[in-house]
């Protein structure tokens, strides 16, 4: 079977990001809608819970608020709950899609007082939309430019007051004027298993398919400690045991499918194993640079960065060092290699 790498990772049944609009759809429909159904993230819940309702009692807009983490953990599902929690309409956009300052102008004066207005990929805005932003968040004033030439001449408009609710995959991306105007910033945390299971057990129960405990946790645990994955393993467990079994979703049954689907018992699939044998096989167990690691396995840089890399790293097999990515303990002996004596900078990793 050829697969071609680009390809690959859209197809990678862990992949972070949705893999097409029928997926979107389903995640829409399992998507929680309040607060208190929002599974994990106990600090940001617990601080966004008084904000809002503090916020609420004055009748003024929420703090802008920047969310970040890696791809399919909440963030966009956290910013529709903060505008329903608000009471506010919630307008949606991507910094990628705001071409021109008059796009941003345009849903500016369209918000009503109090709306949420939710830019997705923030750190993708281009500079001249960034520069009509930072007044309208500061003073909800912007200044737009009327005609050309030596007739062109500057309005300014008032705005309602709103909220920006930005999200991103890359915080550092994004440039500290525009950082520095997020009232709340709140960075979303991988799910533990036993969280993971309870959005799984949710999940299953909309859906209408039967699922016991242990085949949740089953499920939970390969998951990637991320949501959106956790639903679609979901979605493919449920397939194989309606096909192979009675529907019911037991651990052997979530075992059996996900063995199938090539997903191993810590929940890494074969680009995960491809990045950590890239670095432990080819690269001696680094340290080695993201762009010679992205050349080895044949991904792009911000795939490894955003997808791949934060996991790994989160669960202690990865290390991001100035020199490069280096290789753990863990990872030698999830191979079933046993790990140098010394890491990559002479220190001691023990008798392995
Ligand atoms: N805390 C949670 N509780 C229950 N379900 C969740 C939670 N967080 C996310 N989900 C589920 O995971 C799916 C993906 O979440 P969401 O789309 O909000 O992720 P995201 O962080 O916006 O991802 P991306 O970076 O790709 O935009 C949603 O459909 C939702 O059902
Ligand atoms: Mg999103």
């Amino acid at each position: 079977m050829s697969i071609q790498t680009d390809d690959f990772a859209e197809q990678r049944i862990i992949a972070a990001t949705p893999a097409s609009p029928n997926e979107e759809a389903i995640e829409r429909a399992l998507r929680p809608k309040q607060l208190d159904e929002y599974v994990g993230q106990e600090k940001i819940r617990d601080q966004l819970q008084i904000f809002i309702t503090a916020a609420r009692q004055r009748r003024e807009a929420l703090d802008h608020t920047l969310l970040f983490g890696p791809p399919g953990l909440g963030k966009t599902t956290l910013a529709h709950i903060i505008a329903r929690e608000m009471g506010v309409n919630l307008r949606q956009t991507s910094g990628p899609v705001l071409e021109r300052a008059g796009d941003l102008a345009a849903l500016l004066t369209n918000l009503e007082a109090n709306d949420v207005l939710f830019i997705d990929e923030i750190h993708r805005l281009s500079p001249v939309v960034e520069e009509i932003l930072y007044p309208a968040l500061e003073d909800y004033q912007i200044d737009i430019m009327i005609g050309e030439g030596p007739a062109a001449r500057s309005v300014r408009l008032d705005l309602q007051p709103f909220t920006l609710v930005g999200a991103t995959t890359r915080a550092g991306m994004l440039t500290n004027p525009l950082r520095d105007r997020f009232g709340i910033v709140a960075r979303l945390e991988f799910y533990t298993p036993q969280q993971l299971s309870k959005i799984v057990t949710r999940s299953a129960s909309l859906l209408g398919a039967p699922i016991m405990d242990d085949g949740a946790f089953e499920i939970a645990k390969r998951s990637r400690g991320t949501p959106r994955i956790a639903n679609r393993l979901l979605r493919r467990v449920r397939d194989y045991a309606e096909v192979k079994g009675n529907g019911e979703i037991t651990k052997p049954m979530a075992d059996a499918a996900l063995v199938m689907l090539d997903v191993d018992p810590v929940g890494f699939d074969i680009m995960d194993r491809k990045l950590l044998e890239a670095v432990l096989f080819k690269f001696g167990g680094g340290p080695v640079g993201l762009d010679n690691l992205a050349a080895a396995i044949g991904e792009e840089r911000d795939t490894i960065e955003d997808v791949l890399e934060p996991y790994l790293i989160q669960q202690g097999y990865l290390q991001r060092t100035p020199r490069g990515r280096i290789a753990t303990p863990l990872a030698y002996t999830h191979f079933g290699v046993a790990a140098p004596r010394t890491g990559p900078n002479g220190e001691l990793w023990g008798q392995n």
